[in-house]
């Protein structure tokens, strides 16, 4: 469905050249949900522009359901929604009128753009809303009535830019569940940048990360964090420097550290490691008080990848 190659974008500032993107190279499949995660001024932006025709590339090419985003643009615009982080509908409209009136405006009969509206109000879950001015909508249903205005000519590709900024947990919660959704009901291909590590790392299948132009990674959330992160065991105990001592001589650890009675380390699958280690202090008979293994973060990812936190980077909250 999307499909990159050595996609390039500069940019000319006071005769210095920006490289926005350089050479992204990308494949999205038909169906799949993907979330292009990345710090403020990493591409991210830039890249979707050029995906939605909005931006030439400077090099590079791009094709959207097969086609051309420079020869054959008008085709990609038919086969894409694209919804921005401004409101897309007019405040003093009906809410239902807003989707035949958009309907209209991609040159659909009247009636098909009346069942279309219809249609999208019940994916969105807006019918009750359908008589309210979209102006007296709260923030989480402004934003559900975009992205129906964006499904209106029944795009196979869906484009979210930041969909779900500037709305309480709860609304954030539960615009994902509209947008997996849509993509459950109508088949839709749905690619959008977030800066939540946190909704990327548990809602999208899959995580494209983005840093200074390039693609850092690019796989499940999941994956990325056993293969770059690991899993983080924290125990404390009686006996610290020993504890630390016999954790060291398990194979898989790493970065054993110790802090105060904690003593901390690195292992690839903290669910396996702990038995081992709580039976070898058992044996060395150290007195464990506690043992936790933590998951990571994508912005463990981030920083394994980086050496820098995503979440300092943005100062945004994770
Ligand atoms: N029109 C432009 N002129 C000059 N530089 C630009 C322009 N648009 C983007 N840039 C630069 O290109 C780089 C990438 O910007 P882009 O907006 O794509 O990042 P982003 O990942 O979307 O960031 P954010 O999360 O802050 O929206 C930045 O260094 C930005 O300053």
């Amino acid at each position: 469905m999307i499909r990159t190659r050595g996609l390039t974008r500069n940019f000319k500032v006071k005769r210095q050249i920006v490289e926005a993107v350089r050479g992204l190279d990308l494949d999205v499949e038909k169906g799949e949900l993907v979330a292009f995660l990345g710090p403020n001024g990493a591409g991210k932006s830039t890249s979707l522009r050029m995906l939605t025709t909005l931006l030439r590339p400077t090099s590079g090419e791009a094709r959207i359901a097969g086609h051309d985003v420079l020869s054959d643009a008008a085709a990609v615009r038919r086969r894409i929604g694209y919804v921005g982080q401004g409101n897309g509908a007019g405040p003093y409209f009906r809410v239902r009128d807003e989707l035949v009136t958009q309907g209209r405006c991609y040159g659909f009969s009247a009636e098909v753009s009346r069942r279309r509206a219809d249609d999208l109000l019940g994916t969105m879950e807006l019918e009750d809303l359908a008589n309210r001015d979209a102006g007296s909508l709260s923030g989480g249903q402004r934003r559900r009535l975009d992205i129906a205005l964006g499904l209106v000519h029944q795009p196979d590709l869906l484009f979210l830019d930041e969909p779900s900024s500037g709305l309480d947990p709860q609304n954030r919660a539960n615009l994902w569940e509209h947008i997996l959704r849509l993509r459950d009901l109508l088949g839709t291909t749905v690619f959008l940048t977030t800066h939540y590590l946190e909704e990327a790392d548990t809602k999208a299948e899959r995580v494209v990360v983005i840093d200074h132009g390039r693609i850092i990674a690019d796989d499940t959330a999941e994956r990325l964090k056993a293969d770059l992160a690991g899993d983080h065991v924290t125990v404390r105990t009686d006996n610290p420097a020993r504890t630390a001592r016999i954790a060291d001589r398990i194979p898989s650890t790493r970065g054993v550290t110790v802090d105060g009675d904690a003593v901390r380390m690195a292992v690839p699958d903290g669910a396996a490691v702990l038995p081992v280690l709580l039976r070898a202090l058992d044996a060395a008979t150290v007195d464990v008080r506690s043992a936790e293994v933590q998951r990571p973060t994508l912005d463990d990812v981030f920083l394994a990848l980086t050496g820098r936190s995503l979440r300092e980077a943005e100062g945004v909250p994770a």
